[in-house]
C-alpha cells in the first residue's frame, strides 16, 4: 500500500507533490560554484513527509521492475536515498545494504555493511542524478567487494549526462522522472511559465557532462568539443570540484573558482584585533586563511566563532596550520581539547608524515566526524629542510590511503596526479628571495603556472606590505592569472 490513502498517486500527482514541498524550485539560485542556476532540487526535504517517502519509494520499485532486472539487494546513495531505499527493502523484502562513505578507523573496517557475498546483485537506489559521480561511487565500493551491479534507479534525472556515463560504464539508469517530464507537468498545471521553462531547457543544455576515455566527467559547456580533444585540456577548478568525495576540498575549489582566488592569506599576526581585522579587509581577495593559533598572545576562547563569522561574510575556509606530528593519541587530543579546540573551528588541518598513518587516523577521528579536513605535508619552502623525493611519495601514497579525509599537500610543486588533491605551496612573494631563518621564496608564477601547484601561501608579503588590501589583490591576480594561463595551453 502507498502512502496517500489506498490510491496510488499519478507520476504527474508525484510532480506537483514534490514541486508543493518545495523538492524541486524555480527561480534564481546561486549555486555554491557560484554558477546562477534558474532550477534547484532539494530531495532531501521529502524525509519530513512520511506518505511521500512511500510513494516515492514505491515509484522507486516500480521502475526497477519495470526494467525487468533482478537483484538481490538494494542500496541506497548516502545519503537522501538511504531511507527510499530503506523502505524499498522493506517493503518488498528485500535485503539492504549501506554504502559507508568512508571506512571506520576501527573494528570491521567494512566500506558495506549488511550480510552480502561475492558474485551477489544489488540494485543502486538515488533520489536525483547529475553527472552519475555519487552512483558510480557507490557501484565501485560495492564491486569492491565482489558485488555485481548493472542496474539503478532514479527519481528524478536531470539529463545532463548522468545516465549516459553511467551506461558506458556498464550501468543502467532506470529514472522515475527526467527533467523535461517534470517540467512538462508542472507548466501543464500552471505552476512554471513558458519563460521559465526554456531558462532551464537552456541551463540544462548549457551544463551537459561528457565521459572521457577515462571516464572522468567533464563539463562540456555545450561547446561541442569532443571529450578526446578536452581530455588533454587541464581541469578547471569548478570541473576538480565535481570530482572531489571530500566536502571541504569540494567547496573550497567552489570558493577558488568563485572568487577567482587561489591565494590563501598566511595571517601570522600575534594580536587578536589585528589579526580580524587584516582578514577581515583581505577578505575579499582570499579563498582562505591560515592561522598559527599559538602565536596569538591575547588569544581568548571566542576566537574561533570570529573568525569563523569573518569567514562567513567573506566565503573562505579556514586553514590551522598546526603541523600536527606526534602519535595518533596524542594528536587527537592536540586536535580536539587544549586551549585552543581547533577542530571546533578550523575547516582544514595538516600533519606531518613522519609519525606514519597514525597521525592521520588520530586527525580523522576528531575531525571528520566534523566536517574537517586535512592536508599532509610532501615538502617544505626552508632551505635544508630533510623532506627528500621518496619522502614526498610515501607522502602521496599516505594521503591515497585515506582519501576521505586528506585533501592535499603541503608542497613546493605538483605531486598527486588525481585532480580532486589540492597542492598548496607556502614561501611565496612577488619576488624571488629568502628571508634571514632560511625561509626560501617563489613567485606566483613560478608556483602555479611552472610547478602546477593550485594554490600560493602568502605571509609577510602581504602582513608586512603598507598597504596589505592591495597588495592581498595583486597576490590574488598573479596567482589567478597564473593558473588561468596554465588553462589555456
Ligand atoms: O614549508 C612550509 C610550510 C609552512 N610554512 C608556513 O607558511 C607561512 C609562510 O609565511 P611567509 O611570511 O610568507 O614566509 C608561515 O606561516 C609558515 O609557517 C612555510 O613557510 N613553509
Amino acid at each position: 500500500m502507498a502512502g496517500f490513502g489506498s490510491r496510488r498517486l499519478s507520476l504527474e500527482e508525484l510532480i506537483i507533490k514534490l514541486h508543493e514541498v518545495e523538492g524541486v524550485k524555480f527561480g534564481d539560485f546561486k549555486l555554491k560554484s557560484g554558477i546562477s542556476s534558474p532550477v534547484y532540487f532539494d530531495l532531501r526535504v521529502i524525509i519530513s513527509y512520511p506518505d511521500l517517502m512511500i510513494e516515492v519509494s514505491e515509484f522507486l520499485w516500480d521502475a526497477a521492475e519495470k526494467s525487468g532486472s533482478k537483484t538481490q539487494s538494494v542500496c541506497g546513495v548516502p545519503y537522501t536515498a538511504l531511507p527510499l531505499a530503506t523502505i524499498m527493502s522493506a517493503k518488498h523484502k528485500t535485503p539492504m545494504l549501506i554504502r559507508r562513505k568512508e571506512a571506520k578507523d576501527y573494528g570491521t573496517k567494512k566500506l558495506i555493511e549488511g550480510a552480502f557475498k561475492a558474485g551477489d546483485t544489488c540494485l543502486i537506489v538515488e533520489d536525483i542524478v547529475t553527472s552519475g559521480t555519487s552512483v558510480w561511487e557507490t557501484v565501485e565500493a560495492l564491486s569492491g567487494v565482489g558485488i555485481k551491479v548493472t542496474d539503478a534507479v532514479v527519481l528524478l534525472d536531470r539529463e545532463q549526462g548522468g545516465a549516459e556515463r553511467l551506461k558506458a560504464k556498464g550501468v543502467n539508469l532506470h529514472s522515475v522522472c527526467t527533467l523535461s517530464k517534470a517540467l512538462e507537468v508542472l507548466q501543464g498545471a500552471g505552476k512554471l511559465s513558458t519563460d521559465m521553462v526554456q531558462k532551464v531547457q537552456d541551463f540544462i543544455a548549457a551544463n551537459k557532462f561528457s565521459a572521457n576515455d577515462n571516464g572522468v566527467p567533464k563539463l562540456s559547456a555545450g561547446d561541442g568539443q569532443t571529450p578526446t580533444k578536452k581530455a588533454k585540456k587541464e581541469l578547471s577548478f569548478g570541473e576538480r570540484a565535481q570530482l572531489c568525495s571530500n566536502a571541504v576540498s569540494r567547496r573550497l575549489f567552489e570558493v577558488m573558482e568563485a572568487k577567482k582566488s587561489n591565494l590563501v592569506l598566511s595571517a601570522d599576526l600575534t594580536q587578536t584585533l589585528q589579526l580580524l581585522q587584516l582578514v577581515d579587509k583581505t577578505g575579499p581577495h582570499i579563498c582562505a586563511v591560515k592561522t598559527h593559533v599559538d602565536i596569538i598572545e591575547d588569544f581568548t576562547s571566542d576566537f574561533g566563532a570570529r573568525l569563523a563569522e569573518l569567514a562567513e561574510k567573506h566565503n573562505f575556509l579556514i586553514f590551522e596550520d598546526r603541523k600536527f606530528a606526534d602519535i595518533g593519541h596524542t594528536v587527537s587530543l592536540q586536535y580536539e581539547g587544549g586551549l585552543y579546540k581547533i577542530s571546533d573551528w578550523a575547516d582544514i588541518v595538516n600533519a606531518h608524515t613522519v609519525p606514519g598513518s597514525g597521525v592521520v587516523q588520530g586527525l580523522k577521528q576528531v575531525g571528520q566526524p566534523k566536517g574537517g579536513a586535512c592536508l599532509l605535508i610532501a615538502e617544505m619552502s626552508s632551505a635544508g629542510n630533510l623532506a627528500t623525493p621518496d619522502y614526498a611519495k610515501a607522502t602521496v601514497k599516505m594521503a591515497e590511503e585515506h582519501k576521505d579525509f586528506v585533501i592535499g599537500f603541503i608542497c613546493q610543486s605538483k605531486l598527486a596526479s588525481d585532480p580532486a588533491f589540492l597542492h598548496m605551496t607556502p614561501g611565496v612573494q612577488l619576488q624571488e628571495g629568502k628571508d634571514s631563518l632560511g625561509q626560501q621564496y617563489l613567485t606566483p608564477n613560478e608556483v602555479i603556472a611552472k610547478r602546477h601547484s593550485d594554490i600560493i601561501i602568502v605571509g609577510r608579503g602581504i602582513t608586512k606590505a603598507e598597504d596589505p588590501i592591495a597588495v592581498a589583490k595583486q597576490y590574488q591576480e598573479a596567482g589567478y592569472s597564473a593558473y588561468l594561463s596554465r588553462l589555456s595551453q
